[in-house]
């Protein structure tokens, strides 16, 4: 049985941590499914890929107020799809052919990995190694509600909805989390009809509320939007799916094209027997780890979505970088820092946010003071004639330390990146707003109005 000095299961962010300082060890990596794992290949890359297309496809609509008339002409959706996976598929291929052919200290084992026991591993291609180390990046699946007939009336999920072989006309969307709230724009903007069903009685429920309010009441001037539903049957029609559900008036039906499941994702536990090494799980199936990303058998890690608290790519990578650290560093490790992680859901308007909600700092007994920016209050938002966004901050009324940011609007998940740094470093908003110059008349100026509201002394 070959031995091997680390083996990393999973190929998204795990794929990072083998290094030149790594180049004397003898490695195995381990994949199940397409090289690079779910960011490049059906995640964040591809989608926002889609989502500036979609931008580019709604512009001509919103010319309309600022007194420009522009008509979209087509959609050249396998086009748009080809152009897209036409620069990722090369990328996983490159990839996986460095890793595989390049690296002469590293193996690549493709097929789905199981643990023997605790260092031993069943590679899936009639193969079973063992190893000193190993670091668990399996990631997570989407997770299909119980919806009776739903397997065998057929659905997509965003696995396979980017590589339709054409533009539906209507799309019925189940969920109404990020992955419902991206594709909704995608494909509306695209001139596809939109069905957005969701079981709560707000699209985004996990925002500040008010933010999630905001964005429900936009989303119904586009999208037809079904809260507090709850879907019991879906059905095969002739030309695409019907869903049986249950709403506030009864019993209720939608038909479409296509359906998107988009209900979450669960961790690929289940799919590695991790029982057999003897790790430790939280309830809902992830595989529980310390601030060093150990797992109950301090020599197996695990990082992203297997693991995480936060099912996001730029928390998986820098879990992948401490844990590289770890692996190379037993005896002067670091902890992983989950302060103030920040998430942008990129669809139409855009939200990102960091740091607390308010309703989080009320339930916790945290003292805050809050204070809004519309975007229609400052002179670029007067620019793009924007009537819905806005900026929302929360503080520390005695130390004046900024607890929550929430910003809906153009550009979001870039107008927040001061306040995401002024978090991390500690900047009390007094101080970020007054100790810099702030250039006249950009976005970012609905920052410096935001802190400026602030009620502090
Ligand atoms: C549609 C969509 C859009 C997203 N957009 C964003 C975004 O804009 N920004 C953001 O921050 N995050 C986004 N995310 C989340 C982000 O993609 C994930 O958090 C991140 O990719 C997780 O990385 P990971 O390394 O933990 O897992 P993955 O990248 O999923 O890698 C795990 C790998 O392990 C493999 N594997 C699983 N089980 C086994 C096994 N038993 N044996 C061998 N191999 C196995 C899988 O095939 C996979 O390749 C998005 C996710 C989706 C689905
Ligand atoms: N921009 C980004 O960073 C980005 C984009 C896409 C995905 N992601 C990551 O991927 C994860 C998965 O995305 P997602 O949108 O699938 O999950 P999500 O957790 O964001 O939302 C799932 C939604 O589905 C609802 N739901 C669950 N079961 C349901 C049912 N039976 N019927 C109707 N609704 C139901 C939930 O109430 C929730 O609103 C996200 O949590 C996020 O971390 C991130």
């Amino acid at each position: 049985m070959r031995h091997f000095d680390l083996v990393i299961i999973g190929t998204g962010s795990g794929n990072s941590i083998p290094n030149e300082a790594m180049a004397g060890w003898d490695i195995a990596i381990l994949e199940k499914g397409t090289f690079g794992g779910t960011c490049l290949n059906v995640g964040c890359i591809p989608t926002k890929m889609f989502v500036h297309t979609a931008d580019q496809a709604a512009a001509p609509a919103n010319a309309k107020k600022l007194g420009v008339d522009a008509h979209l002409d087509a959609v050249h959706w396998p086009q748009i799809r080809d152009r897209i996976f036409g620069r990722i598929d090369p990328i996983s291929e490159g990839g996986r052919n460095w890793r595989a052919n390049e690296n002469a200290n590293v193996i690549v084992y493709e097929g789905t990995a199981k643990f023997v026991d605790a260092h031993t591993i069943d590679t899936g291609t009639g193969e079973t190694i063992t190893a000193d180390r190993i670091v668990v990046a399996a990631g997570s699946r989407p997770t299909v509600p119980e919806v009776a007939d739903i397997e065998t009336t057929g659905f997509h999920t965003s696995d396979s909805i980017m590589r339709l072989d054409e533009l539906p006309k209507s799309l019925i969307i189940l969920g109404s989390g990020f992955i419902a709230a991206e594709f909704a724009h995608v494909f509306s903007s695209f001139g596809v009809q939109v069905t957005v069903i969701a079981r709560s009685n707000l699209l985004l429920r996990h925002e500040d509320l008010e933010i999630a309010q905001r964005f429900t009441d936009v989303a119904r001037t586009k999208w037809d939007v079904r809260l507090q539903r709850k879907t019991i049957r879906a059905e095969k029609t002739g030309t695409g799916v019907r869903l049986h559900m249950e709403g506030p008036d009864g019993a209720e039906t939608v038909e479409a094209d296509q359906l998107l499941v988009a209900t979450g994702r669960q961790p690929n536990t289940d799919l590695l027997d991790v029982a057999k090494a003897g790790i430790e799980l939280h309830d809902d199936g992830r595989i529980k780890v310390d601030e060093y990303q150990r797992t109950s058998r301090p020599h197996i890690l695990a990082l992203g979505d297997i693991s995480s608290d936060y099912q996001l790519k730029h928390v998986a990578n820098h879990e992948a970088r401490v844990v590289q650290h770890n692996l190379l560093h037993p005896d002067e490790p670091m902890r992983s820092d989950h302060r103030f992680v920040p998430a942008a859901v990129f669809s139409s308007p855009q939200i990102a946010s960091v740091g607390l909600t308010e309703e989080q700092a009320k339930a916790r007994g945290i003292r805050y003071v809050t204070a809004s920016q519309a975007y229609a209050s400052i002179a670029y938002g007067w620019a793009m004639e924007d009537t819905t966004g806005f900026a929302k901050l929360l503080a520390d009324p005695a130390t004046g330390q900024l607890l929550g940011a929430h910003i809906i609007g153009p550009q979001a998940s870039s107008v927040i990146q001061p306040l995401i740094q002024a978090m991390s470093f500690g900047l009390d908003a007094k101080s970020m707003a007054r100790g810099q110059y702030w250039i006249h008349p950009a976005m970012p100026e609905l920052v410096e109005n935001a802190l400026l509201n602030l009620p502090l002394d």
